[in-house]
């Protein structure tokens, strides 16, 4: 049985950059959704890569089926380890659906640490982020948010109402934001 966290907010609000230290200090292995949905694009011989590009440019989410099979996969070649830091899944009602559908049985969601922060700022993150991405850019960036308030918030909720979320605030300082989530996993993931 996998241990996972769903690591969930909106774009720009610093999903990568805190799961980059939270799995060099605490042992869980970071898997993000949107990283591995581009290496995929990239691989040559992928099925997918034209369908990918078009839902990234396009800021909507890519079906389950392609995200939770690499998400599984990824967990299942990582050996051992504590947890898996699943961010930026799960994104939409299909995706929700689709990991309950599959992971049954074969995971099992510790809590959902959700990094809040005014979309403005985030926006601004992501548009001075740098890594070329095709969609840091307004037009996509637009869209982004719109899935974001449209289909991911729900399911932060639908978490809320379960009582799995740990909301930390993050338009901070990253050693501000990192000290909270520490916390967090003391309290919730008995590191
Ligand atoms: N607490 C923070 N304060 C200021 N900038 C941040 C902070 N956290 C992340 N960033 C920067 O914002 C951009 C988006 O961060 P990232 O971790 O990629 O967010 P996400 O994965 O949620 O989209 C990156 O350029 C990153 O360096
Ligand atoms: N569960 C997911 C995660 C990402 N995607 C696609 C659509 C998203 O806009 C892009 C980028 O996601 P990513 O998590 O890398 O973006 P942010 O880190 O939130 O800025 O990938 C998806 O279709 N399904
Ligand atoms: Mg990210």
């Amino acid at each position: 049985m996998h241990n996972v966290v769903f690591v969930l907010g909106p774009p720009g609000s610093g999903k990568g950059t805190i799961c980059a230290k939270i799995q060099e200090n605490l042992g869980y292995v970071h898997l993000s959704a949107g990283d591995l949905l581009r290496a995929e694009r990239q691989r040559e011989g992928s099925e997918f890569g034209a369908l990918i590009e078009q839902h990234i440019r396009n800021g909507s989410i890519v079906p389950v089926e392609i995200t939770c099979a690499l998400l599984e996969n990824a967990m299942n070649n990582s050996g051992d380890a504590k947890g898996f830091l699943v961010d930026g899944f799960p994104r939409n009602e299909d995706n929700l659906q689709g990991w309950n559908k599959q992971m049954t049985g074969k995971a099992l969601v510790q809590f959902v640490l959700f990094l809040s922060c005014p979309v403005p700022i985030c926006i601004q993150r992501c548009l001075n982020r740098g890594q070329g991405r095709t969609d840091d850019n307004e037009e996509s960036l637009k869209k982004r948010v719109e899935t974001y308030n449209h289909q991911t918030f729900p399911i932060i909720e639908h978490f809320e109402k379960n009582g799995l979320v740990r909301e930390v605030k993050s338009e901070r300082s990253v050693e501000e934001i990192y000290a909270d989530v520490v916390e967090v996993f003391n309290q919730t993931a008995k590191v």
